[in-house]
């Protein structure tokens, strides 16, 4: 009994102790039967600071340690690079920086001894110039290219509203702003940008002059070396290793840096140390407003566009998107430049080469259809198409995940793990489930993974020319087919009217459809007149014989309120007719009003709902909303009448012709 006892035991008749109470008597076998309370063997620490310091390795240099000159030369540039990004342009200094969290000074620094880690918290790069401010007589600490890891304990520190969901993702509030702001766009007007850019009526491009960017930049850069910290990130935009961008983005919250290590392309350790100077900057200083007094400020939003100096400056936004598509907007313009051509659009690729391109506005599709089970994905929103194919210009999706069921699109859903951000959803206070069909917070919730998350992924994301040029328009009056083969006229006549109709504000009763048209699908972002993408489409079309459809994803058997969404399922076999080439050999007859061509019959969806006239209880409801819609199209395309499209005008008056006619 004593031994079971793990033994100790009460003795009878033991000795007294000093007291008088009977001694615990702990038998002693053998030596090595002393208790412990595990058996491995004592920490290889003296100090709980000591035991901290070993849990952390440093990270193996990328090169051999008989270059450590070479490394302490290239740290300091790299500093030096930082500090001149963030110089305040007036004052002509850049701010005191320091690598590393001001809240991890020497007790955590891993492995160092006390003079080593003195040395290294002030191998930082000191401004020459000492004409400063109060900012410049501290260090501001960046925190370059965290891993995902580092950034999550950034952010669940450091940011309210930022939590770990069930799955592992991050979840994150983007404040008051859920969407882009298009309207606070600026691009700055100089002699250059005004014979280039398009600007006018349907324009994206809101002007403003250099002196008031100047004014907007000194606001964020003063914003941002006002803070202990900041976040520098430097990536890469665009697989195609002859057009790749370098960008640098300057942020102040871990939710931002994450979002873009998720977005750009990642550099490996040794791309990061000869990364040298970036092709182009974004100063995101979200978090604080733009001032209303400046000229050409029309809210506390500014997101402004500086070609000459390859600058972005953010204030009064932390929408994350504004990042991504405002790089977007730089590639629209960098690579036409090039004779490239830059698409709004997803791409995925078949098991023989097949290469399809999705075009559409927000929520038509493109991320949905390209991530296809059966096919490799390229990408889900931005691409070149070059002399040598496509390209994705981004490292990451970004997927709407209003309503998203592991079912209907379980490659999305498994995507949400751990290192993916998840934007504005809601999730159970206890067990962290997100509920993807609450609306709390706004509609437009989002998911932002690295593209290595969708198992089936590109790697290089690069491919050879599109056989297939796929246009999506969620059309919500219910009049446009399920499919329609395109001629080369047709897919420039929608190419340009980049036509969708959403439903706004689902909650209270029953809304009229709003038609939505938008050049490119992607006015937002394009930089040029929208007929110079559209010439250049149609000339890669031509020259590589892809072949051009029209798929309504939107609904069908009436418009928004009678009829209903077409059946995911029934748009991913349409998807798969046309990759197998299967869509191309179907017998077609001919749409009144659009003139499209519509095919009989597809495997696996119902021939009635091919055409819309046959889906509708009421035929002269049908007709009558099919008229307006053209009618709609044809007052939208009178913005265009004037320009030439191609080298001759033959070209314009086939996509004249190609418009609905009644
Ligand atoms: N028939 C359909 N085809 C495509 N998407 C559909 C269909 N029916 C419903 N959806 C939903 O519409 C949304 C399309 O959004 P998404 O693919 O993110 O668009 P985009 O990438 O073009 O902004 C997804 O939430 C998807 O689940
Ligand atoms: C990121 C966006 O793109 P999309 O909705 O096309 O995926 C956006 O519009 O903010
Ligand atoms: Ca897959
Ligand atoms: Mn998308």
């Amino acid at each position: 009994m004593a031994a079971e006892n793990g033994g100790f035991s009460f003795a009878s008749g033991a000795a007294k102790g000093r007291n008088g109470l009977p001694m615990i008597h702990t038998e002693k076998k053998k030596a090595e039967e002393i208790c412990h309370d595990d058996s491995s063997l004592p920490v290889k620490a003296q100090t709980l600071d000591e035991l901290h310091s070993l849990q952390k390795k440093k990270s193996a240099p990328t090169t051999p340690i008989k270059a450590a000159h070479a490394d302490e030369d290239r740290h300091k540039q790299q500093l030096q690079s930082i500090s001149a990004s963030l110089a305040s342009l007036t004052r002509e200094t850049g701010p005191n920086v320091v690598k590393g969290d001001p809240a991890r000074t020497t007790a955590e620094t891993p492995r160092l001894s006390a003079a080593a880690s003195h040395q290294q918290q002030h191998r930082h790069f000191a401004a020459p110039n000492l004409n400063m401010s109060d900012s410049g007589l501290k260090f501001t600490h960046i925190l370059y290219n965290l891993s995902p890891a580092e950034l999550y304990e950034q952010a669940i520190k450091y940011e309210k509203g930022s939590f770990i969901t069930a799955s592992g993702a991050l979840a994150t509030l983007s404040g008051a702003k859920t969407g882009r702001s298009p309207r606070d766009k600026r691009v700055v007007k100089d002699e250059t940008t005004a014979d280039d850019l398009w600007w006018g009526k349907g324009s994206p491009n809101i002007e403003m002059d250099e002196h008031t960017f100047m004014v907007n930049r000194e606001r964020a850069v003063d914003y941002l070396c006002s803070l202990e910290k900041v976040f520098v990130n430097d990536q890469f935009l665009n697989w195609d290793p002859e057009n790749r961008i370098k960008v640098r983005i300057v942020s102040a919250r871990a939710y931002h840096s994450l979002f873009m290590h998720n977005m750009c392309i990642r550099p490996s350790p040794e791309e990061l140390e000869n990364f040298g100077e970036p092709d182009f900057t974004i100063y995101n200083a979200g978090q604080f407003p733009c001032n209303r007094y400046t000229h050409y400020m029309t809210s506390s939003t500014s997101i402004d566009l500086n070609l000459a100096r390859r600058e972005m400056v953010i204030l009064g936004t932390q929408y994350a998107g504004e990042m991504k598509k405002g790089l977007f907007s730089v590639m629209h313009y960098l690579m036409p430049k090039r004779q490239i051509l830059s698409l709004h659009s997803g791409s995925n690729m078949g098991k023989d080469g097949d290469v399809a391109l999705f075009f559409g506005l927000s929520g038509t599709g493109k991320t949905t259809l390209s991530t296809d089970n059966n096919r490799y994905l390229i990408g889900d929103d931005e691409h070149c198409w070059s002399e040598n194919g496509v390209s994705n210009i981004e490292g990451g999706c970004y997927a709407k995940c209003i309503d998203l069921s592991r079912e209907k699109e379980p490659d999305i859903w498994n995507a949400i793990k751990f290192g993916a951000v998840v934007e504005n959803v809601v999730f159970d206070e206890h067990t962290r489930d997100v509920d993807y069909s609450d609306k709390s917070v706004t509609e437009n919730t989002r998911a932002a993974y690295p593209i290595e998350f969708i198992p089936n992924a590109k790697i290089p994301c690069v491919g050879p020319h599109p056989k297939n040029v796929i246009l999506l328009a969620c059309d919500a009056f219910g009049v446009l087919p399920p499919v329609s083969k395109l001629s080369l006229p047709q897919t420039m006549y929608h190419f340009i009217s980049g036509y969708t109709a959403l439903v706004a504000g689902t909650e209270d009763g029953i809304k009229e459809p709003t038609a939505t048209f938008s050049a490119c699908f992607g006015a937002a972002f394009i930089m040029l007149h929208p007929t110079k993408y559209a010439a250049m489409l149609a000339d890669k079309m031509q020259k590589h014989g892809a072949t051009g459809w029209l798929v309504n994803t939107g609904w069908s058997g009436g418009s928004y309120g009678s009829g209903s969404r077409i059946k995911l399922a029934y748009t991913r076999k349409i998807i798969d007719a046309i990759h197998s080439g299967e869509l191309l050999k179907a017998n077609y007859t001919k749409t009144e009003v659009f003139g499209l061509e519509i095919p009989t019959e597809i495997e696996g969806v119902p021939s009635e709902i091919l055409d819309p006239a046959n889906t509708w209880s009421e035929k002269e409801a049908h007709k009558e909303t099919l008229v307006k819609l053209g009618g709609l199209f044809k007052k939208n395309f009178e913005g265009f009448l004037n320009h030439k499209i191609g080298a001759d005008n033959k070209l314009t008056e086939e996509i004249l012709a190609a418009g609905p006619n009644f």
